[in-house]
């Protein structure tokens, strides 16, 4: 879908429109309607120059992602190799015989920036972003980007923008020659006109970006400049080839000139668009797109209310994390706490967070006090009558907490949301002292707040339907990813990778290294090893999580003493020093002997030998013996109704739990194996080392016809 319009003026100026809203993304169609029109603007008498822009204040945001994903999963026909980027953007617009001139607004990413690069000038408005956006989703710039961006901005920046996936702003892509002129939105179309025909008659040059030779260094600097990127990519992303991949074909462009980078280009942009990597970054990029598509809630015409004030219960690190996030986002907060210390306390919590972004140039000092003018504390529940929520976020106790809820229900207005941050509590036993079980609900935040993306929005099976609607309203405008999630024991995320500490337990009583095992689980790309996570969490967190699923999933709960002979022995973790690791001041991690004592005592007070075969294992056994329980503990959640779809737990576990994006989410790998082989391989274990490995009813069903776990992605 998607096209483009083209409109010749009195001045001869042929403007050409990308019409594919609400981001113009360079669909099939797009790029067809393009090379058309960009013919008959070529052919046509009354044409003398050229102007491509975009419609609704937007240039194009990239090559269109659904195109990608058909392309992928075989449902449309990739465009032929060189069809876009030799044939469109190269032989029909930069080697035109009429200049051609780029308004851009908005944005240009990706394929838009691309088309771009491809005409004589640009002239962009100050504020629109302009970038390469590509190796975030595992390929590399497709339609000459890797050869015009360099050729425009130089090696350097070049390498920067693309290996970083960040956009530049209209002001420092002029200063970087990116573009060759700022306009105001209001006369960026009639610059870019007069600069055409400025072009057309000798006025400005006519610049053939790929002819440009002055920003690209001389042969040895430029082969320096790529191979430190090359360091730099090896050790920041060792699982990854594509940006290796995008470096090569710089350079081959700049060794070969850039016909020929142009068709290395296209030949390595064909063969990443269909690894792994790729279709794992763009199964995620949808899976985040989808989460705000809850069926049943949000396909029944609801309309969020707008929630124009806020109330946080408990200003310790949680509390004042939310009420920072949400007072950053315009939302009036009122901060309540038991006594005025621990109301200061917070207060001063939430200026640390604010002060922490001034210094690191992320605010104002403006926005600093205009921003901190949100938030007002108070002691008692009087200043709650005209709330609209109320997000409680103290310590975990039961009967404090239905307390709470019983004087919430009496100082708070009848459609004030009653919101809990337990991650821990059943929130129908929260609220069982009120009557207002319809606008109880949970907003599990990840701590720390202001860094995890993504909050789970905990429905009753007596939460109102408007209640969830005004969540994800108001977990969008606070800049999270919403997933809507039952309330199960630990929801979804902590629920799903509950197994994640306890096989790395069960494997290292049986002799397998605890150092070996983190390593191995690091290099696969998950952000901290089982050891590692569960020293930053706390030991005794971790032993009480423990419990709490042992009294839900007994026969599943692998049961040992390790945890508590740990504690016992004063190594509760990295807040105390030593856990697993020991810590120096610096909270650095080291790997210590004395751990050994402890394994080896809890391998005898369980009566568990050393299992040679677990001694001398190897990296993958030890990534599916610790993830494959991940991914059946994943398929109950999708199982039971807690998650409404497979991609929530991908995006997920990808935002709160460090699982690589590039893997696609739990369930999305574990598919990639396939249900047959992970439900024999957990059947052969759990035969071998009990029931904690038995694969769940959901999996044994799948794998009957071997068919994928992943629910499909609407
Ligand atoms: C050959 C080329 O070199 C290859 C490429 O160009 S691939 C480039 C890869 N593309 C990207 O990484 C950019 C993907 N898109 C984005 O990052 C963001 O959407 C954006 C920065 C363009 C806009 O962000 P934002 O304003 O927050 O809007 P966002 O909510 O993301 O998108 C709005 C709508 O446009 C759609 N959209 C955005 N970018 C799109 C794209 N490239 N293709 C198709 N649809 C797109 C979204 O799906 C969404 O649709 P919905 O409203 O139905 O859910």
């Amino acid at each position: 879908m998607g096209s483009t319009e083209m409109e010749v003026g009195p001045d001869g100026v042929a403007v050409i429109r990308l019409v594919n809203p609400p981001v113009n993304d360079l669909s099939l169609d797009v790029l067809n309607s393009l090379k058309e029109n960009y013919d008959q603007a070529l052919q046509r008498d009354d044409v003398r120059a050229i102007v491509i822009t975009g419609v609704e204040g937007m240039f194009c945001g990239a090559f269109d992602m659904t195109a990608i994903r058909d392309i992928q999963a075989g449902k449309a026909q990739a465009p032929k190799q060189g069809y876009v980027a030799v044939e469109i953007f190269t032989d029909t617009i930069e080697a035109g015989k009429k200049p051609s001139v780029a308004a851009i607004d908005g944005m240009a990413l990706g394929g838009g920036l691309e088309v771009a690069m491809s005409c004589h000038a640009r002239i962009s408005t100050s504020y629109a972003q302009l970038g390469n956006p590509e190796l975030q989703i595992g390929i590399i710039p497709g339609f000459g980007g890797t050869q015009r961006l360099p050729r425009l901005v130089g090696v350097s920046k070049s390498l920067e923008m693309m290996l970083t996936s960040k956009p530049v702003k209209g002001e420092e892509a002029l200063t970087l020659g990116l573009v060759d002129a700022i306009a105001s939105p209001a006369e960026l179309l009639s610059t870019a006109r007069l600069w055409a025909l400025d072009i057309l008659e000798g006025r400005k040059p006519w610049v053939v970006t790929l002819d440009k030779t002055d920003k690209l260094k001389p042969l040895g600097e430029a082969e320096d400049i790529l191979n430190f990127a090359r360091t730099q990519v090896r050790e920041q992303n060792p699982n990854l080839e594509h940006p290796l991949v995008c470096i090569d074909v710089i350079e081959e462009g700049i060794v070969s000139g850039p016909r020929a980078g142009l068709w290395k280009e296209a030949e390595e942009f064909q063969v990443l668009l269909n690894s792994d990597n790729c279709k794992s970054l763009v199964h995620i990029y949808f899976s985040q797109l989808n989460t705000t598509k809850v069926p049943g809630v949000t396909d029944l015409g609801l309309i969020p209310r707008s929630i124009k004030k806020v109330a946080i219960l408990g200003g310790g690190s949680m509390g004042s994390g939310i009420a920072t996030t949400l007072i950053v986002s315009n939302y009036p907060v009122i901060l309540i706490e038991v006594d005025d210390n621990s109301l200061q306390a917070g207060i001063g919590r939430v200026k640390a967070n604010l002060q922490s972004r001034v210094e690191k140039g992320e605010m104002t000092q403006d926005k600093f006090e205009s921003t901190i003018s949100l938030l007002k504390g108070s002691l008692d529940y009087e200043s709650f009558r005209d709330v609209y929520m109320v997000i409680e976020a103290v310590t975990a106790n039961v009967l404090l907490k239905q307390k709470i809820y019983v004087d919430l229900e009496k100082y708070c207005p009848p459609h004030c949301i009653l919101a809990s941050t337990t991650s821990t509590f059943d929130l129908n036993l929260i609220g069982q002292r009120t009557k207002s079980s319809d606008r109880i609900v949970g907003t599990h935040f990840f701590s720390p707040v202001d860094v995890i993306p993504l909050l789970e929005i905990v429905r009753t099976e007596k939460t109102s339907l408007q209640v969830i609607v005004d969540l994800i309203d108001v977990g969008q405008k606070i800049g999270k990813t919403p997933v809507v999630v039952g309330n199960g024991p630990g929801f979804a995320v902590n629920r799903m990778f509950f197994p994640y500490t306890q096989v790395a337990i069960l494997l290292a009583e049986r002799g397998t290294d605890i150092y070996h095992i983190d390593q191995a689980i690091t290099k696969f790309g998950m952000s901290m090893g089982p050891f590692r996570l569960c020293d930053l969490v706390g030991l005794d967190v971790e032993m009480a999580n423990d419990i709490r699923y042992l009294g839900y999933f007994p026969e599943r709960v692998y049961k040992s003493v390790l945890l508590s002979l740990m504690i016992a022995g004063k190594r509760a973790g990295e807040s105390t020093g030593k856990g697993f690791y020991a810590y120096n001041d610096k909270r650095e991690a080291s790997p210590d002997p004395d751990v050994k004592i402890y394994v080896e005592k809890s391998r005898i007070m369980s009566g568990i030998s050393v299992d040679p075969k677990l001694s001398t294992i190897s990296d993958k056994e030890i990534i599916e013996m610790i993830l494959f329980p991940v991914v059946n503990e994943a398929c109950r959640v999708y199982a039971e109704g807690i998650a409404v779809k497979t991609s929530d737990l991908d995006i997920a576990g990808v935002m709160a739990m460090g699982f690589p994006a590039y893997r696609g989410g739990v369930m999305f790998w574990g598919d990639l194996f396939g249900s047959k082989y992970i439900c024999s391989t957990l059947e052969e274990w759990a035969d071998e080392y009990g029931a904690f490995f038995k694969p769940c009813a959901y999996l044994v069903e799948k794998a009957a016809t071997d068919a994928p776990l992943s629910s499909p992605l609407d």
